[in-house]
């Protein structure tokens, strides 16, 4: 074999077995995810009560020290402080690295999730060396180097409700660094039930917002938001994308907001959402409504006396990254696999990409047709002609009579599925020609990891 050759082999290889590196890992996370149990959580003693600061820690601290609101008496309640973060992603590795640094006692830090490449630009606790290791493990030892003298609890578990209470509970304040609803729900009826404040924030893509729930009878997560908005209405940062610095300002505030609440000085947005838009450069912030009386958490009745099944409360996965929808009936769908098979065998077909411009820029397969999923959704007539005119040529090689099967294809596999529904209804209003249509189940990153090594994953 030329050397060339053996070249593009040999890097062909290599990017197909990190895919089912990557993969394995994913697999690895969740049995371990499966495997724990609730009765593992390693027990904690309370913080013991400390008097004086040491010569070491007048030194390290003394920047903050002499700020009249803080002083020793704040610094001392500080360093007997808990705090549990709640996912240690782009939001909670910020957050824990200020708690760390700022001497806040005991630091407890939950994720089941492994670190991954595409975590790095903004989840600035994990290195290169720690892909593949659990987040929380990733995140202790960084925090360790940081500061020695705060005590790290790493749970490298999912927080669900069989754990989240006896978790809460552990600790004075709770930042809600998660980012999904269901956990949403969770984390704060479980604030609620213990009696703990809750720091939450969230960002995606240049935006982001702040608030504190619960604290010192101010309104609660559900009284703000009581019913959960439709699945399919959620976005994360995978499918949405994120500036690693967005969720870097939300996680200091969210800082902010918890050594504030550690130290005595009470929080600035109990009650208040702070937004921050990134691209105008624009702080806003917006009164809560008050708690409600008739709240099901935090209410004079409440509903919420236990913790619940979140996930089927929200309709969506508080793991599961993908958020896999399932929109359409497997008669709908076909495996990657399968479409493969269909590629080889020359069978005439339309390949479909409904991801947005941006992603297609990034990486595409050569022979698709790209229409956009919001074009399909406005029923964009341009578009529509160019379907059309794909359908119509793309029929000639087909079968006399047979409508010409369309595969619809996006990131994940979710986005796909929208658009074989708006297919759909647009055959049934006669506004396209008959089609038969489907879409490939988790795509083009399934394709990545299962038929082509090489394929970009993103
Ligand atoms: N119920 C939960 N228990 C523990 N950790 C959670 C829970 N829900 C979410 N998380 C964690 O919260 C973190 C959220 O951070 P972020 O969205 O920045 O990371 P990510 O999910 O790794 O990002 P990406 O969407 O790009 O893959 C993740 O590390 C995720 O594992």
């Amino acid at each position: 074999m030329a050397a060339r050759e053996e070249v593009l082999a040999l890097q062909a290889e290599v990017a197909q077995r990190e895919a089912e590196l990557s993969s394995l890992k994913q697999r690895l996370a969740a049995a371990l995810l499966a495997d724990q149990e609730p009765e593992r959580l390693v027990p904690v003693p309370p913080l013991p009560p400390k008097a004086a600061l040491s010569r070491d820690e007048i030194l390290r601290y003394s920047r903050q020290l002499v700020l009249p609101e803080l002083g020793v008496r704040g610094q001392l309640r500080l360093a007997t402080a808990s705090v549990l973060v709640v996912g240690c992603g782009g939001l909670g590795c910020p957050l824990a690295q200020y708690l760390a640094s700022a001497g806040v006692g005991r630091l407890g830090l939950v994720d089941y999730d492994v670190v991954e490449m595409s975590n790095l630009p903004r989840q600035v606790l994990h290195g290169e060396a720690l892909a593949g290791q659990a987040k929380v493990l990733s995140a202790a030892a960084s925090l360790r180097r940081l500061n020695s003298a705060v005590e790290c609890v790493p749970y490298a578990q999912a927080l669900t409700p069989a754990t989240a209470l006896d978790l809460v509970r552990r600790y004075d304040v709770v930042a809600d660094c998660s980012d999904n609803v269901p956990t949403r729900y969770l984390v704060n009826d479980a604030c609620v039930l213990a009696g703990r404040p809750l720091v939450s924030a969230s960002a995606l893509r240049f935006e982001g917002q702040i608030t504190v729930y619960h604290y010192d009878g101010g309104p609660c997560y559900r009284c703000v938001f009581p019913q959960p908005p439709p699945a399919e209405t959620v976005t994360n940062c995978a499918d949405g994308g994120v500036l690693g610095v967005v969720t870097g300002v939300l996680g200091c505030l969210q800082a902010l907001e918890a050594l504030k609440i550690a130290a005595g000085l009470g929080p600035s947005y109990s009650g208040s959402l702070l937004l921050f838009d990134a691209l105008r450069g624009h702080f806003r912030c917006i009164k809560l409504r008050s708690r409600r009386p008739d709240c099901a958490a935090c209410g004079e009745r409440p509903t919420v006396t236990d913790l619940q099944d979140y996930e089927a409360f929200c309709g969506s996965s508080a793991t599961d990254k993908c958020r896999s929808l399932q929109l359409l009936s497997p008669e709908e769908r076909v495996s990657v696999a399968d479409y493969k098979r269909l590629l080889d065998s020359g069978s005439p077909h339309l390949l479909l990409d409904v991801r947005p411009q941006v992603e297609v820029d990034i990486c595409r397969l050569p022979h698709a047709l790209h229409i956009p999923l919001k074009h399909l959704q406005r029923r964009d007539a341009e578009s529509l002609k160019l379907l059309g005119e794909a359908m119509r040529k793309g029929k000639q090689g087909a079968q006399e009579g047979a409508a010409l099967p369309i595969y619809v294809i996006c990131k994940l596999g979710n986005d796909s599925q929208k658009a074989v529904k708006i297919l759909q209804s647009l055959t049934a209003a006669r506004e396209l020609d008959s089609l038969t249509v489907q879409d490939v189940v988790g795509g083009l990153m399934a394709w990545a990891a299962k038929i082509d090594g090489t394929f970009p994953q993103y």
